[in-house]
């Protein structure tokens, strides 16, 4: 018998194990270019292209409209969750296409006529905006500062006889380097962009210092309109259809039917309703982890696959329901189906280092959603708090008990099902720091890892695996051991 050195993708995984991300290896292949020549360009479905392939996954506590603005931002794309009331979430979609720099502000408005009554009013900025109706949407006409507030002997009177009148703003798709041109030249802590005369964001000077400090930004995952890319997640029942209604006028640029098993009659008959009513719209469907899966909703004419049962950090669904796959082999058997009808796939969940996105990316993968990965960083939703001395942020699944009853979500409450079994858990996950700095260093490491495996491309790789080139192995439990950091009384891990 002839010796093998490592195994084909083909012939590993068809051996009846469910593999996942840690069980296997590749071995290293032949490098002919330098690390930064490898491209990670990439589709997230049939018609969307990034530049980097990482989207954030629809979970109330990792995308809203600062991840989704962040997330296009460095080239890949954010999808905003459902768990709230769909005029909020055509909201979030809209405050994430209306930003160029993704600048954490708070806005707070009044009118000229309004008073400021205590120190509560600055918790969240420190300045208030003044407009003709006190909300976003009318002309702006000056502000007021903490400072101001506080030289401000007679409490009583109205804003209107102390605010600074407005000096400046700045249209809303000024970049990062326009905005400091112009805070540096006009001497300003801060100065409001408007969009139609709405004022959608302020950009300060500690903000713009804060971003200048990462790596530098590319062009982003930007639209033909110019505003960023931005998907949305929706359900399969019939008041989503109302959802999907505001969320296309909002903008969004691509849809996820967000589901656990998404081999149901309901996602069929929703994945043909979105390409019935909006054909423009693409239309990602799942999750799936079989081939028969994918094969149907490839037939019913979705234009990308999400692929991943059980895998994620949260997920308690293989335990409970007994059913899922390793995330390694899902992700292999759905990208050879979908390779066969140009349809991307997006390997979700179970992503916690990059070589797990090397992995993803490689077995066929275009892209990567992430959950925990995302969920610890400045820009997720919620404020850090400290727990054991350690600085976290609280991570839910969406199938968490508490995620399910959260305020009146109809997809559950309207269940036909009474008693309700968790599938997920709520936990906190450690800060990270800025997706806007970790993640241009997470695809360093990705890249480094392409060139070891002499792949260019994402489709280089692609190819690399399809034709056998590209051989790997599973790691026996000591090979794991062994692969991991060992053998130290101490360590620090410092990565960059
Ligand atoms: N990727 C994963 O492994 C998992 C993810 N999750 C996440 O939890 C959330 C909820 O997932 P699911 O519970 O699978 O949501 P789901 O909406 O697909 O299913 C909830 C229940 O509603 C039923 N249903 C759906 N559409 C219907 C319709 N039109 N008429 C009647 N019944 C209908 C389903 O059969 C199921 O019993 C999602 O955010 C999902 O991503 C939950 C579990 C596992
Ligand atoms: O079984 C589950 N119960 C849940 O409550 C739940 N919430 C999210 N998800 C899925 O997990 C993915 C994120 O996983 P990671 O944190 O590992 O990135 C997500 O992208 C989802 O696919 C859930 N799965
Ligand atoms: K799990």
């Amino acid at each position: 018998m002839a010796m093998e050195d490592g195994f084909a993708a083909e012939k590993l995984f068809n051996q009846g194990f469910s593999y996942t991300y840690d069980d296997v290896i590749f071995l290293p292949h032949y490098i002919d270019f330098p690390t930064d020549s490898v491209q990670l360009a990439t589709r997230l479905t049939r018609n969307i292209s990034l530049s980097i392939p990482c989207v954030s996954s629809p979970m109330d506590t990792v995308t809203e409209a600062y991840m989704a603005s962040a997330m296009a931002s460095l080239g890949g794309i954010g999808i905003i969750h459902s768990n709230s009331p769909a005029s909020q979430q055509a909201a979030m979609v809209h405050a994430a296409k209306a930003r160029r720099v993704p600048i954490l502000s708070n806005l707070v408005f009044k009118s000229p006529s309004d008073r400021i009554d205590s120190d509560d009013d600055f918790a969240s900025s420190p300045f208030i905006l003044v407009t003709e109706s006190g909300t976003s949407k009318s002309k702006l006409l000056g502000y007021v500062s903490y400072a101001d507030w506080t030289s401000q002997g007679n409490k009583e009177v109205k804003i209107y006889d102390y605010m600074v009148n407005s000096g400046a703003s700045v249209p809303w798709n000024y970049d990062l380097g326009q905005l400091d041109a112009f805070l540096e030249e006009n001497k300003k802590d801060f100065v409001p962009l408007l969009k139609d005369g709405e004022v959608v964001d302020v950009a300060t000077k500690s903000e713009v210092e804060r971003i200048k400090s990462y790596p530098k930004l590319g062009v982003g995952s930007v639209a033909a309109d110019g505003s960023w890319l931005v998907g949305a997640s929706i359900g399969t029942r019939e008041h989503d259809k109302e959802r999907l209604k505001l969320l296309v006028q909002a903008g969004i640029n691509v849809v996820v039917l967000d589901s656990s098993q998404g081999n149901s009659s309901y996602q069929i008959d929703m994945i043909k309703y979105v390409k019935r009513t909006y054909p423009e719209l693409d239309v990602i469907g799942g999750n799936v982890v079989t081939m028969a899966q994918a094969q149907n909703l490839i037939q019913a004419g979705v234009d990308g696959l999400r692929i991943g049962m059980g895998s994620g950090s949260i997920c308690t669904t293989q335990e409970v329901c007994a059913v899922g796959r390793g995330q390694a082999t899902a992700v292999y058997k759905v990208s050879l189906v979908a390779s066969h009808s140009g349809v991307p796939v997006i390997a979700d969940g179970g992503i916690s280092n990059s070589g797990h996105i090397v992995k993803a990316l490689v077995l066929g993968a275009s892209t990567v959603m992430m959950g925990s990965f995302l969920a610890g960083s400045t820009e997720a939703p919620g404020a850090f708090e400290t727990r054991n001395g350690q600085r976290v942020k609280k991570y839910r699944g969406m199938g968490s008990l508490e995620a399910m009853i959260k305020g009146s979500d109809a997809r559950y409450l309207g269940d036909t099902a009474t008693l309700k079994i968790a599938q997920g858990v709520v936990g906190a996950v450690a800060d990270k720091g800025s997706v806007l700095k970790f993640i241009p260093y997470t695809m360093q490491a990705v890249k480094q890892g392409f060139q070891d495996l002499g792949a260019s491309s994402v489709k280089s790789a692609h190819d690399l695996l399809s034709s056998k080139v590209l051989r790997l192995e599973v790691r026996s439990g000591a090979a794991q051991v062994e692969g991991g950091i060992h053998g130290l009384v101490s360590y620090e891990k410092r990565s960059f």
